[in-house]
């Protein structure tokens, strides 16, 4: 799949990357004071400044000439064009189609399908509507005050990550929970304080197979039947429980009503389906019109990252520094930090987007990949991480690329707040870039056996982010940038980003270990010594 030409591209910049050296950034901001403008691009709201990473302008030629003869343009628009380039499982992938305009056309198989997303919409619009004002009433007749989503992965984190997100712009009398793992005390806890005859579950799967969302669906439809108030009354199921899935069948089987069901399609992959009805429990949340606002810059995002040149796009420029860092460089990981509370949980959201997208070992060809693919992301909101690991990223011996990102408004002007945090984020990356000389602390004074314990290396790479505020149409091109980064990066690798075959040899492993948990009888365990010895142990002490 790699042609000669992708190899060529690859050799180049690993010669040019021998040529360079080591970087000094304090150096090349000296001698070009124009740098930290122009390695800088613009679009769908967001700026993004790639200045303080350790490359030169030839590097950025090197990056972009291996974009183009990665075939990342014709890969793009084949993506866009509705083509089935998840080749493992022959699916379209068209996540942009669930944030096209009313009056787009984009074909799969010889069907439009920008039809059906919008009745989809509309129909989440009409329910929102109704579980908002009240009109939507449980089983004993009270309007809604809770609503529970359960689901996991792309069916939990997307829809968790931006109810946080969007929280300022959220209704606060309706409130909203997340259930995503199979361990019942996050059950027991999430619905701890809630009244099941206010409460409706959103049960959200792509397959309505999963185990985790299938049990915890169980668990909450006997917690509501198990409710004195419904005294086991079957029909109350109807008027509490709507569902989000490709699996009519499957929805039925369960008891929930298909009109209360919301469709999504296999050509939306699980971590790219929150603009989806899997966004259901958030537009509940925020309310129609927020998150059409929200699908309005995911769209200003995609258009940009279609159109725009790849010198000033945005999704190219961050996939390409990944690659620089990640390939070249050999640093393996980056850490993602919003100086946001609101984005609390944008990290967790990227891992699964990007590590379940680009964790890949083989290629489309199903060759084994000839360089390292996915990034491993971490990260926490900023200033919190400050005071908790940023040592090892200024002064440890692994070097951790960062993405930083900050907001010129915030939701709530409290004071001094916004200009300290942003203070703080303008000086960690000044900080990590440019370091400390043993001469900078002589100077400052101190004991002279300080002096190496205090110097901060600097030649830490960052790239910045800044958008105006945090807003629901902020949010979606923030999103959709980073789908458009994992993209890229997958195109360059050459593999396929939208399977996650993965994932399977774990479930079908526990399926097998489940009955050998649950049996009375003592179970014959032919399992390695480790796992048969753990087995043993748990059953041993593992109560009633
Ligand atoms: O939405 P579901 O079908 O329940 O899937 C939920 C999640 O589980 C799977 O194991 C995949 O790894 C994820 O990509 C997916 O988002």
């Amino acid at each position: 799949m790699i042609g000669a030409a992708t190899e060529a591209a690859w050799a180049a910049l690993e010669r040019h990357r021998d040529e360079l050296g080591e970087v000094d950034l304090r150096e090349l901001f000296a001698q070009d004071p124009g740098r930290g403008e122009r390695l800088a691009a613009e679009g769908a709201g967001l700026y993004l400044d790639y200045s303080k990473q350790l490359i030169v302008d030839e590097t950025v030629r090197l990056l972009l000439e291996l974009a183009e003869v990665a075939g990342v343009a014709a890969r793009r628009d084949a993506m866009f064009a509705g083509e089935k380039i998840n080749v493992t499982e022959g699916r379209a992938v068209l996540h942009t189609a669930l944030r096209a305009p009313r009056d787009a056309v984009i074909e799969v198989d010889g069907e439009n399908v920008v039809p059906a997303v919008h009745a989809v919409l509309d129909k989440m619009a009409a329910f929102a509507e109704r579980v908002r004002s009240g009109e939507w009433k449980g089983h004993t007749g009270k309007p809604i005050r809770a609503v529970v989503n359960i689901g996991i992965g792309g069916s939990d984190l997307g829809p968790a990550m931006a109810t946080i997100a969007l929280a300022d712009v959220a209704r606060h009398d309706i409130v909203s929970r997340f259930v995503s793992n199979v361990d019942g005390d996050d059950f027991a806890e999430t619905t701890r304080d809630l009244d099941p005859e206010e409460t409706l579950f959103v049960v959200a799967s792509k397959t309505f197979t999963t185990l985790e969302t299938l049990t915890n669906a169980h668990t909450a439809r006997d917690w509501l039947l198990s409710s004195p108030a419904f005294g086991g009354e079957e029909s109350a199921v109807a008027k509490h429980f709507v569902a989000v899935s490709t699996n009519a069948a499957e929805v039925a089987r369960f008891g929930i009503d298909v009109d209360n069901m919301f469709e999504l399609w296999d050509w939306v992959g699980g971590r790219y389906s929150y603009p989806s009805a899997i966004g259901l429990s958030l537009m509940v949340a925020i309310g129609p019109e927020a998150f059409r606002a929200m699908l309005g810059g995911f769209h200003a995002m995609d258009e940009h990252f279609r159109t725009t040149p790849f010198e000033r796009n945005l999704p190219v420029l961050l996939a390409l520094v990944g690659i620089w860092n990640g390939n070249l460089l050999g640093h393996e990981t980056v850490a993602v930090l919003p100086y946001a509370q609101y984005l609390s949980r944008f990290t967790a959201y990227l891992q699964q987007l990007e590590m379940e997208s680009n964790g890949k070992h083989v290629d489309l060809d199903g060759n084994p990949v000839r360089r390292d693919t996915g990034t491993i992301v971490w990260g926490e909101p900023g200033t919190n991480g400050q005071h908790a690991f940023y040592q090892l990223m200024h002064q440890g011996t692994r070097i951790v690329p960062a993405d930083f990102i900050g907001f010129a408004r915030p939701a709530h002007r409290l004071g001094r707040h916004h200009d300290l945090l942003m203070a703080n984020l303008f000086a960690q990356t000044e900080a990590l870039a440019f370091g400390r000389t043993a001469e900078e602390v002589a100077a400052e004074g101190g004991p002279a056996e300080q002096v190496p314990h205090r110097v901060t290396e600097g030649n830490r790479p960052t790239s910045t982010i800044l958008a105006d505020r945090l807003d629901p149409a902020t949010l979606g091109a923030l999103v959709a940038l980073y789908e458009h980064k994992v993209f890229v990066q997958g195109a360059i690798w050459g593999i396929d980003s939208f399977d996650q075959w993965g994932v399977e040899l774990g479930k079908k492993l526990a399926n097998a270990i489940i009955p050998e948990l649950e049996s009375p009888e003592e179970p014959e365990l032919s399992h390695d010594s480790s796992t048969n010895a753990l087995i043993r142990r748990y059953r041993a002490r593992r109560g009633g």
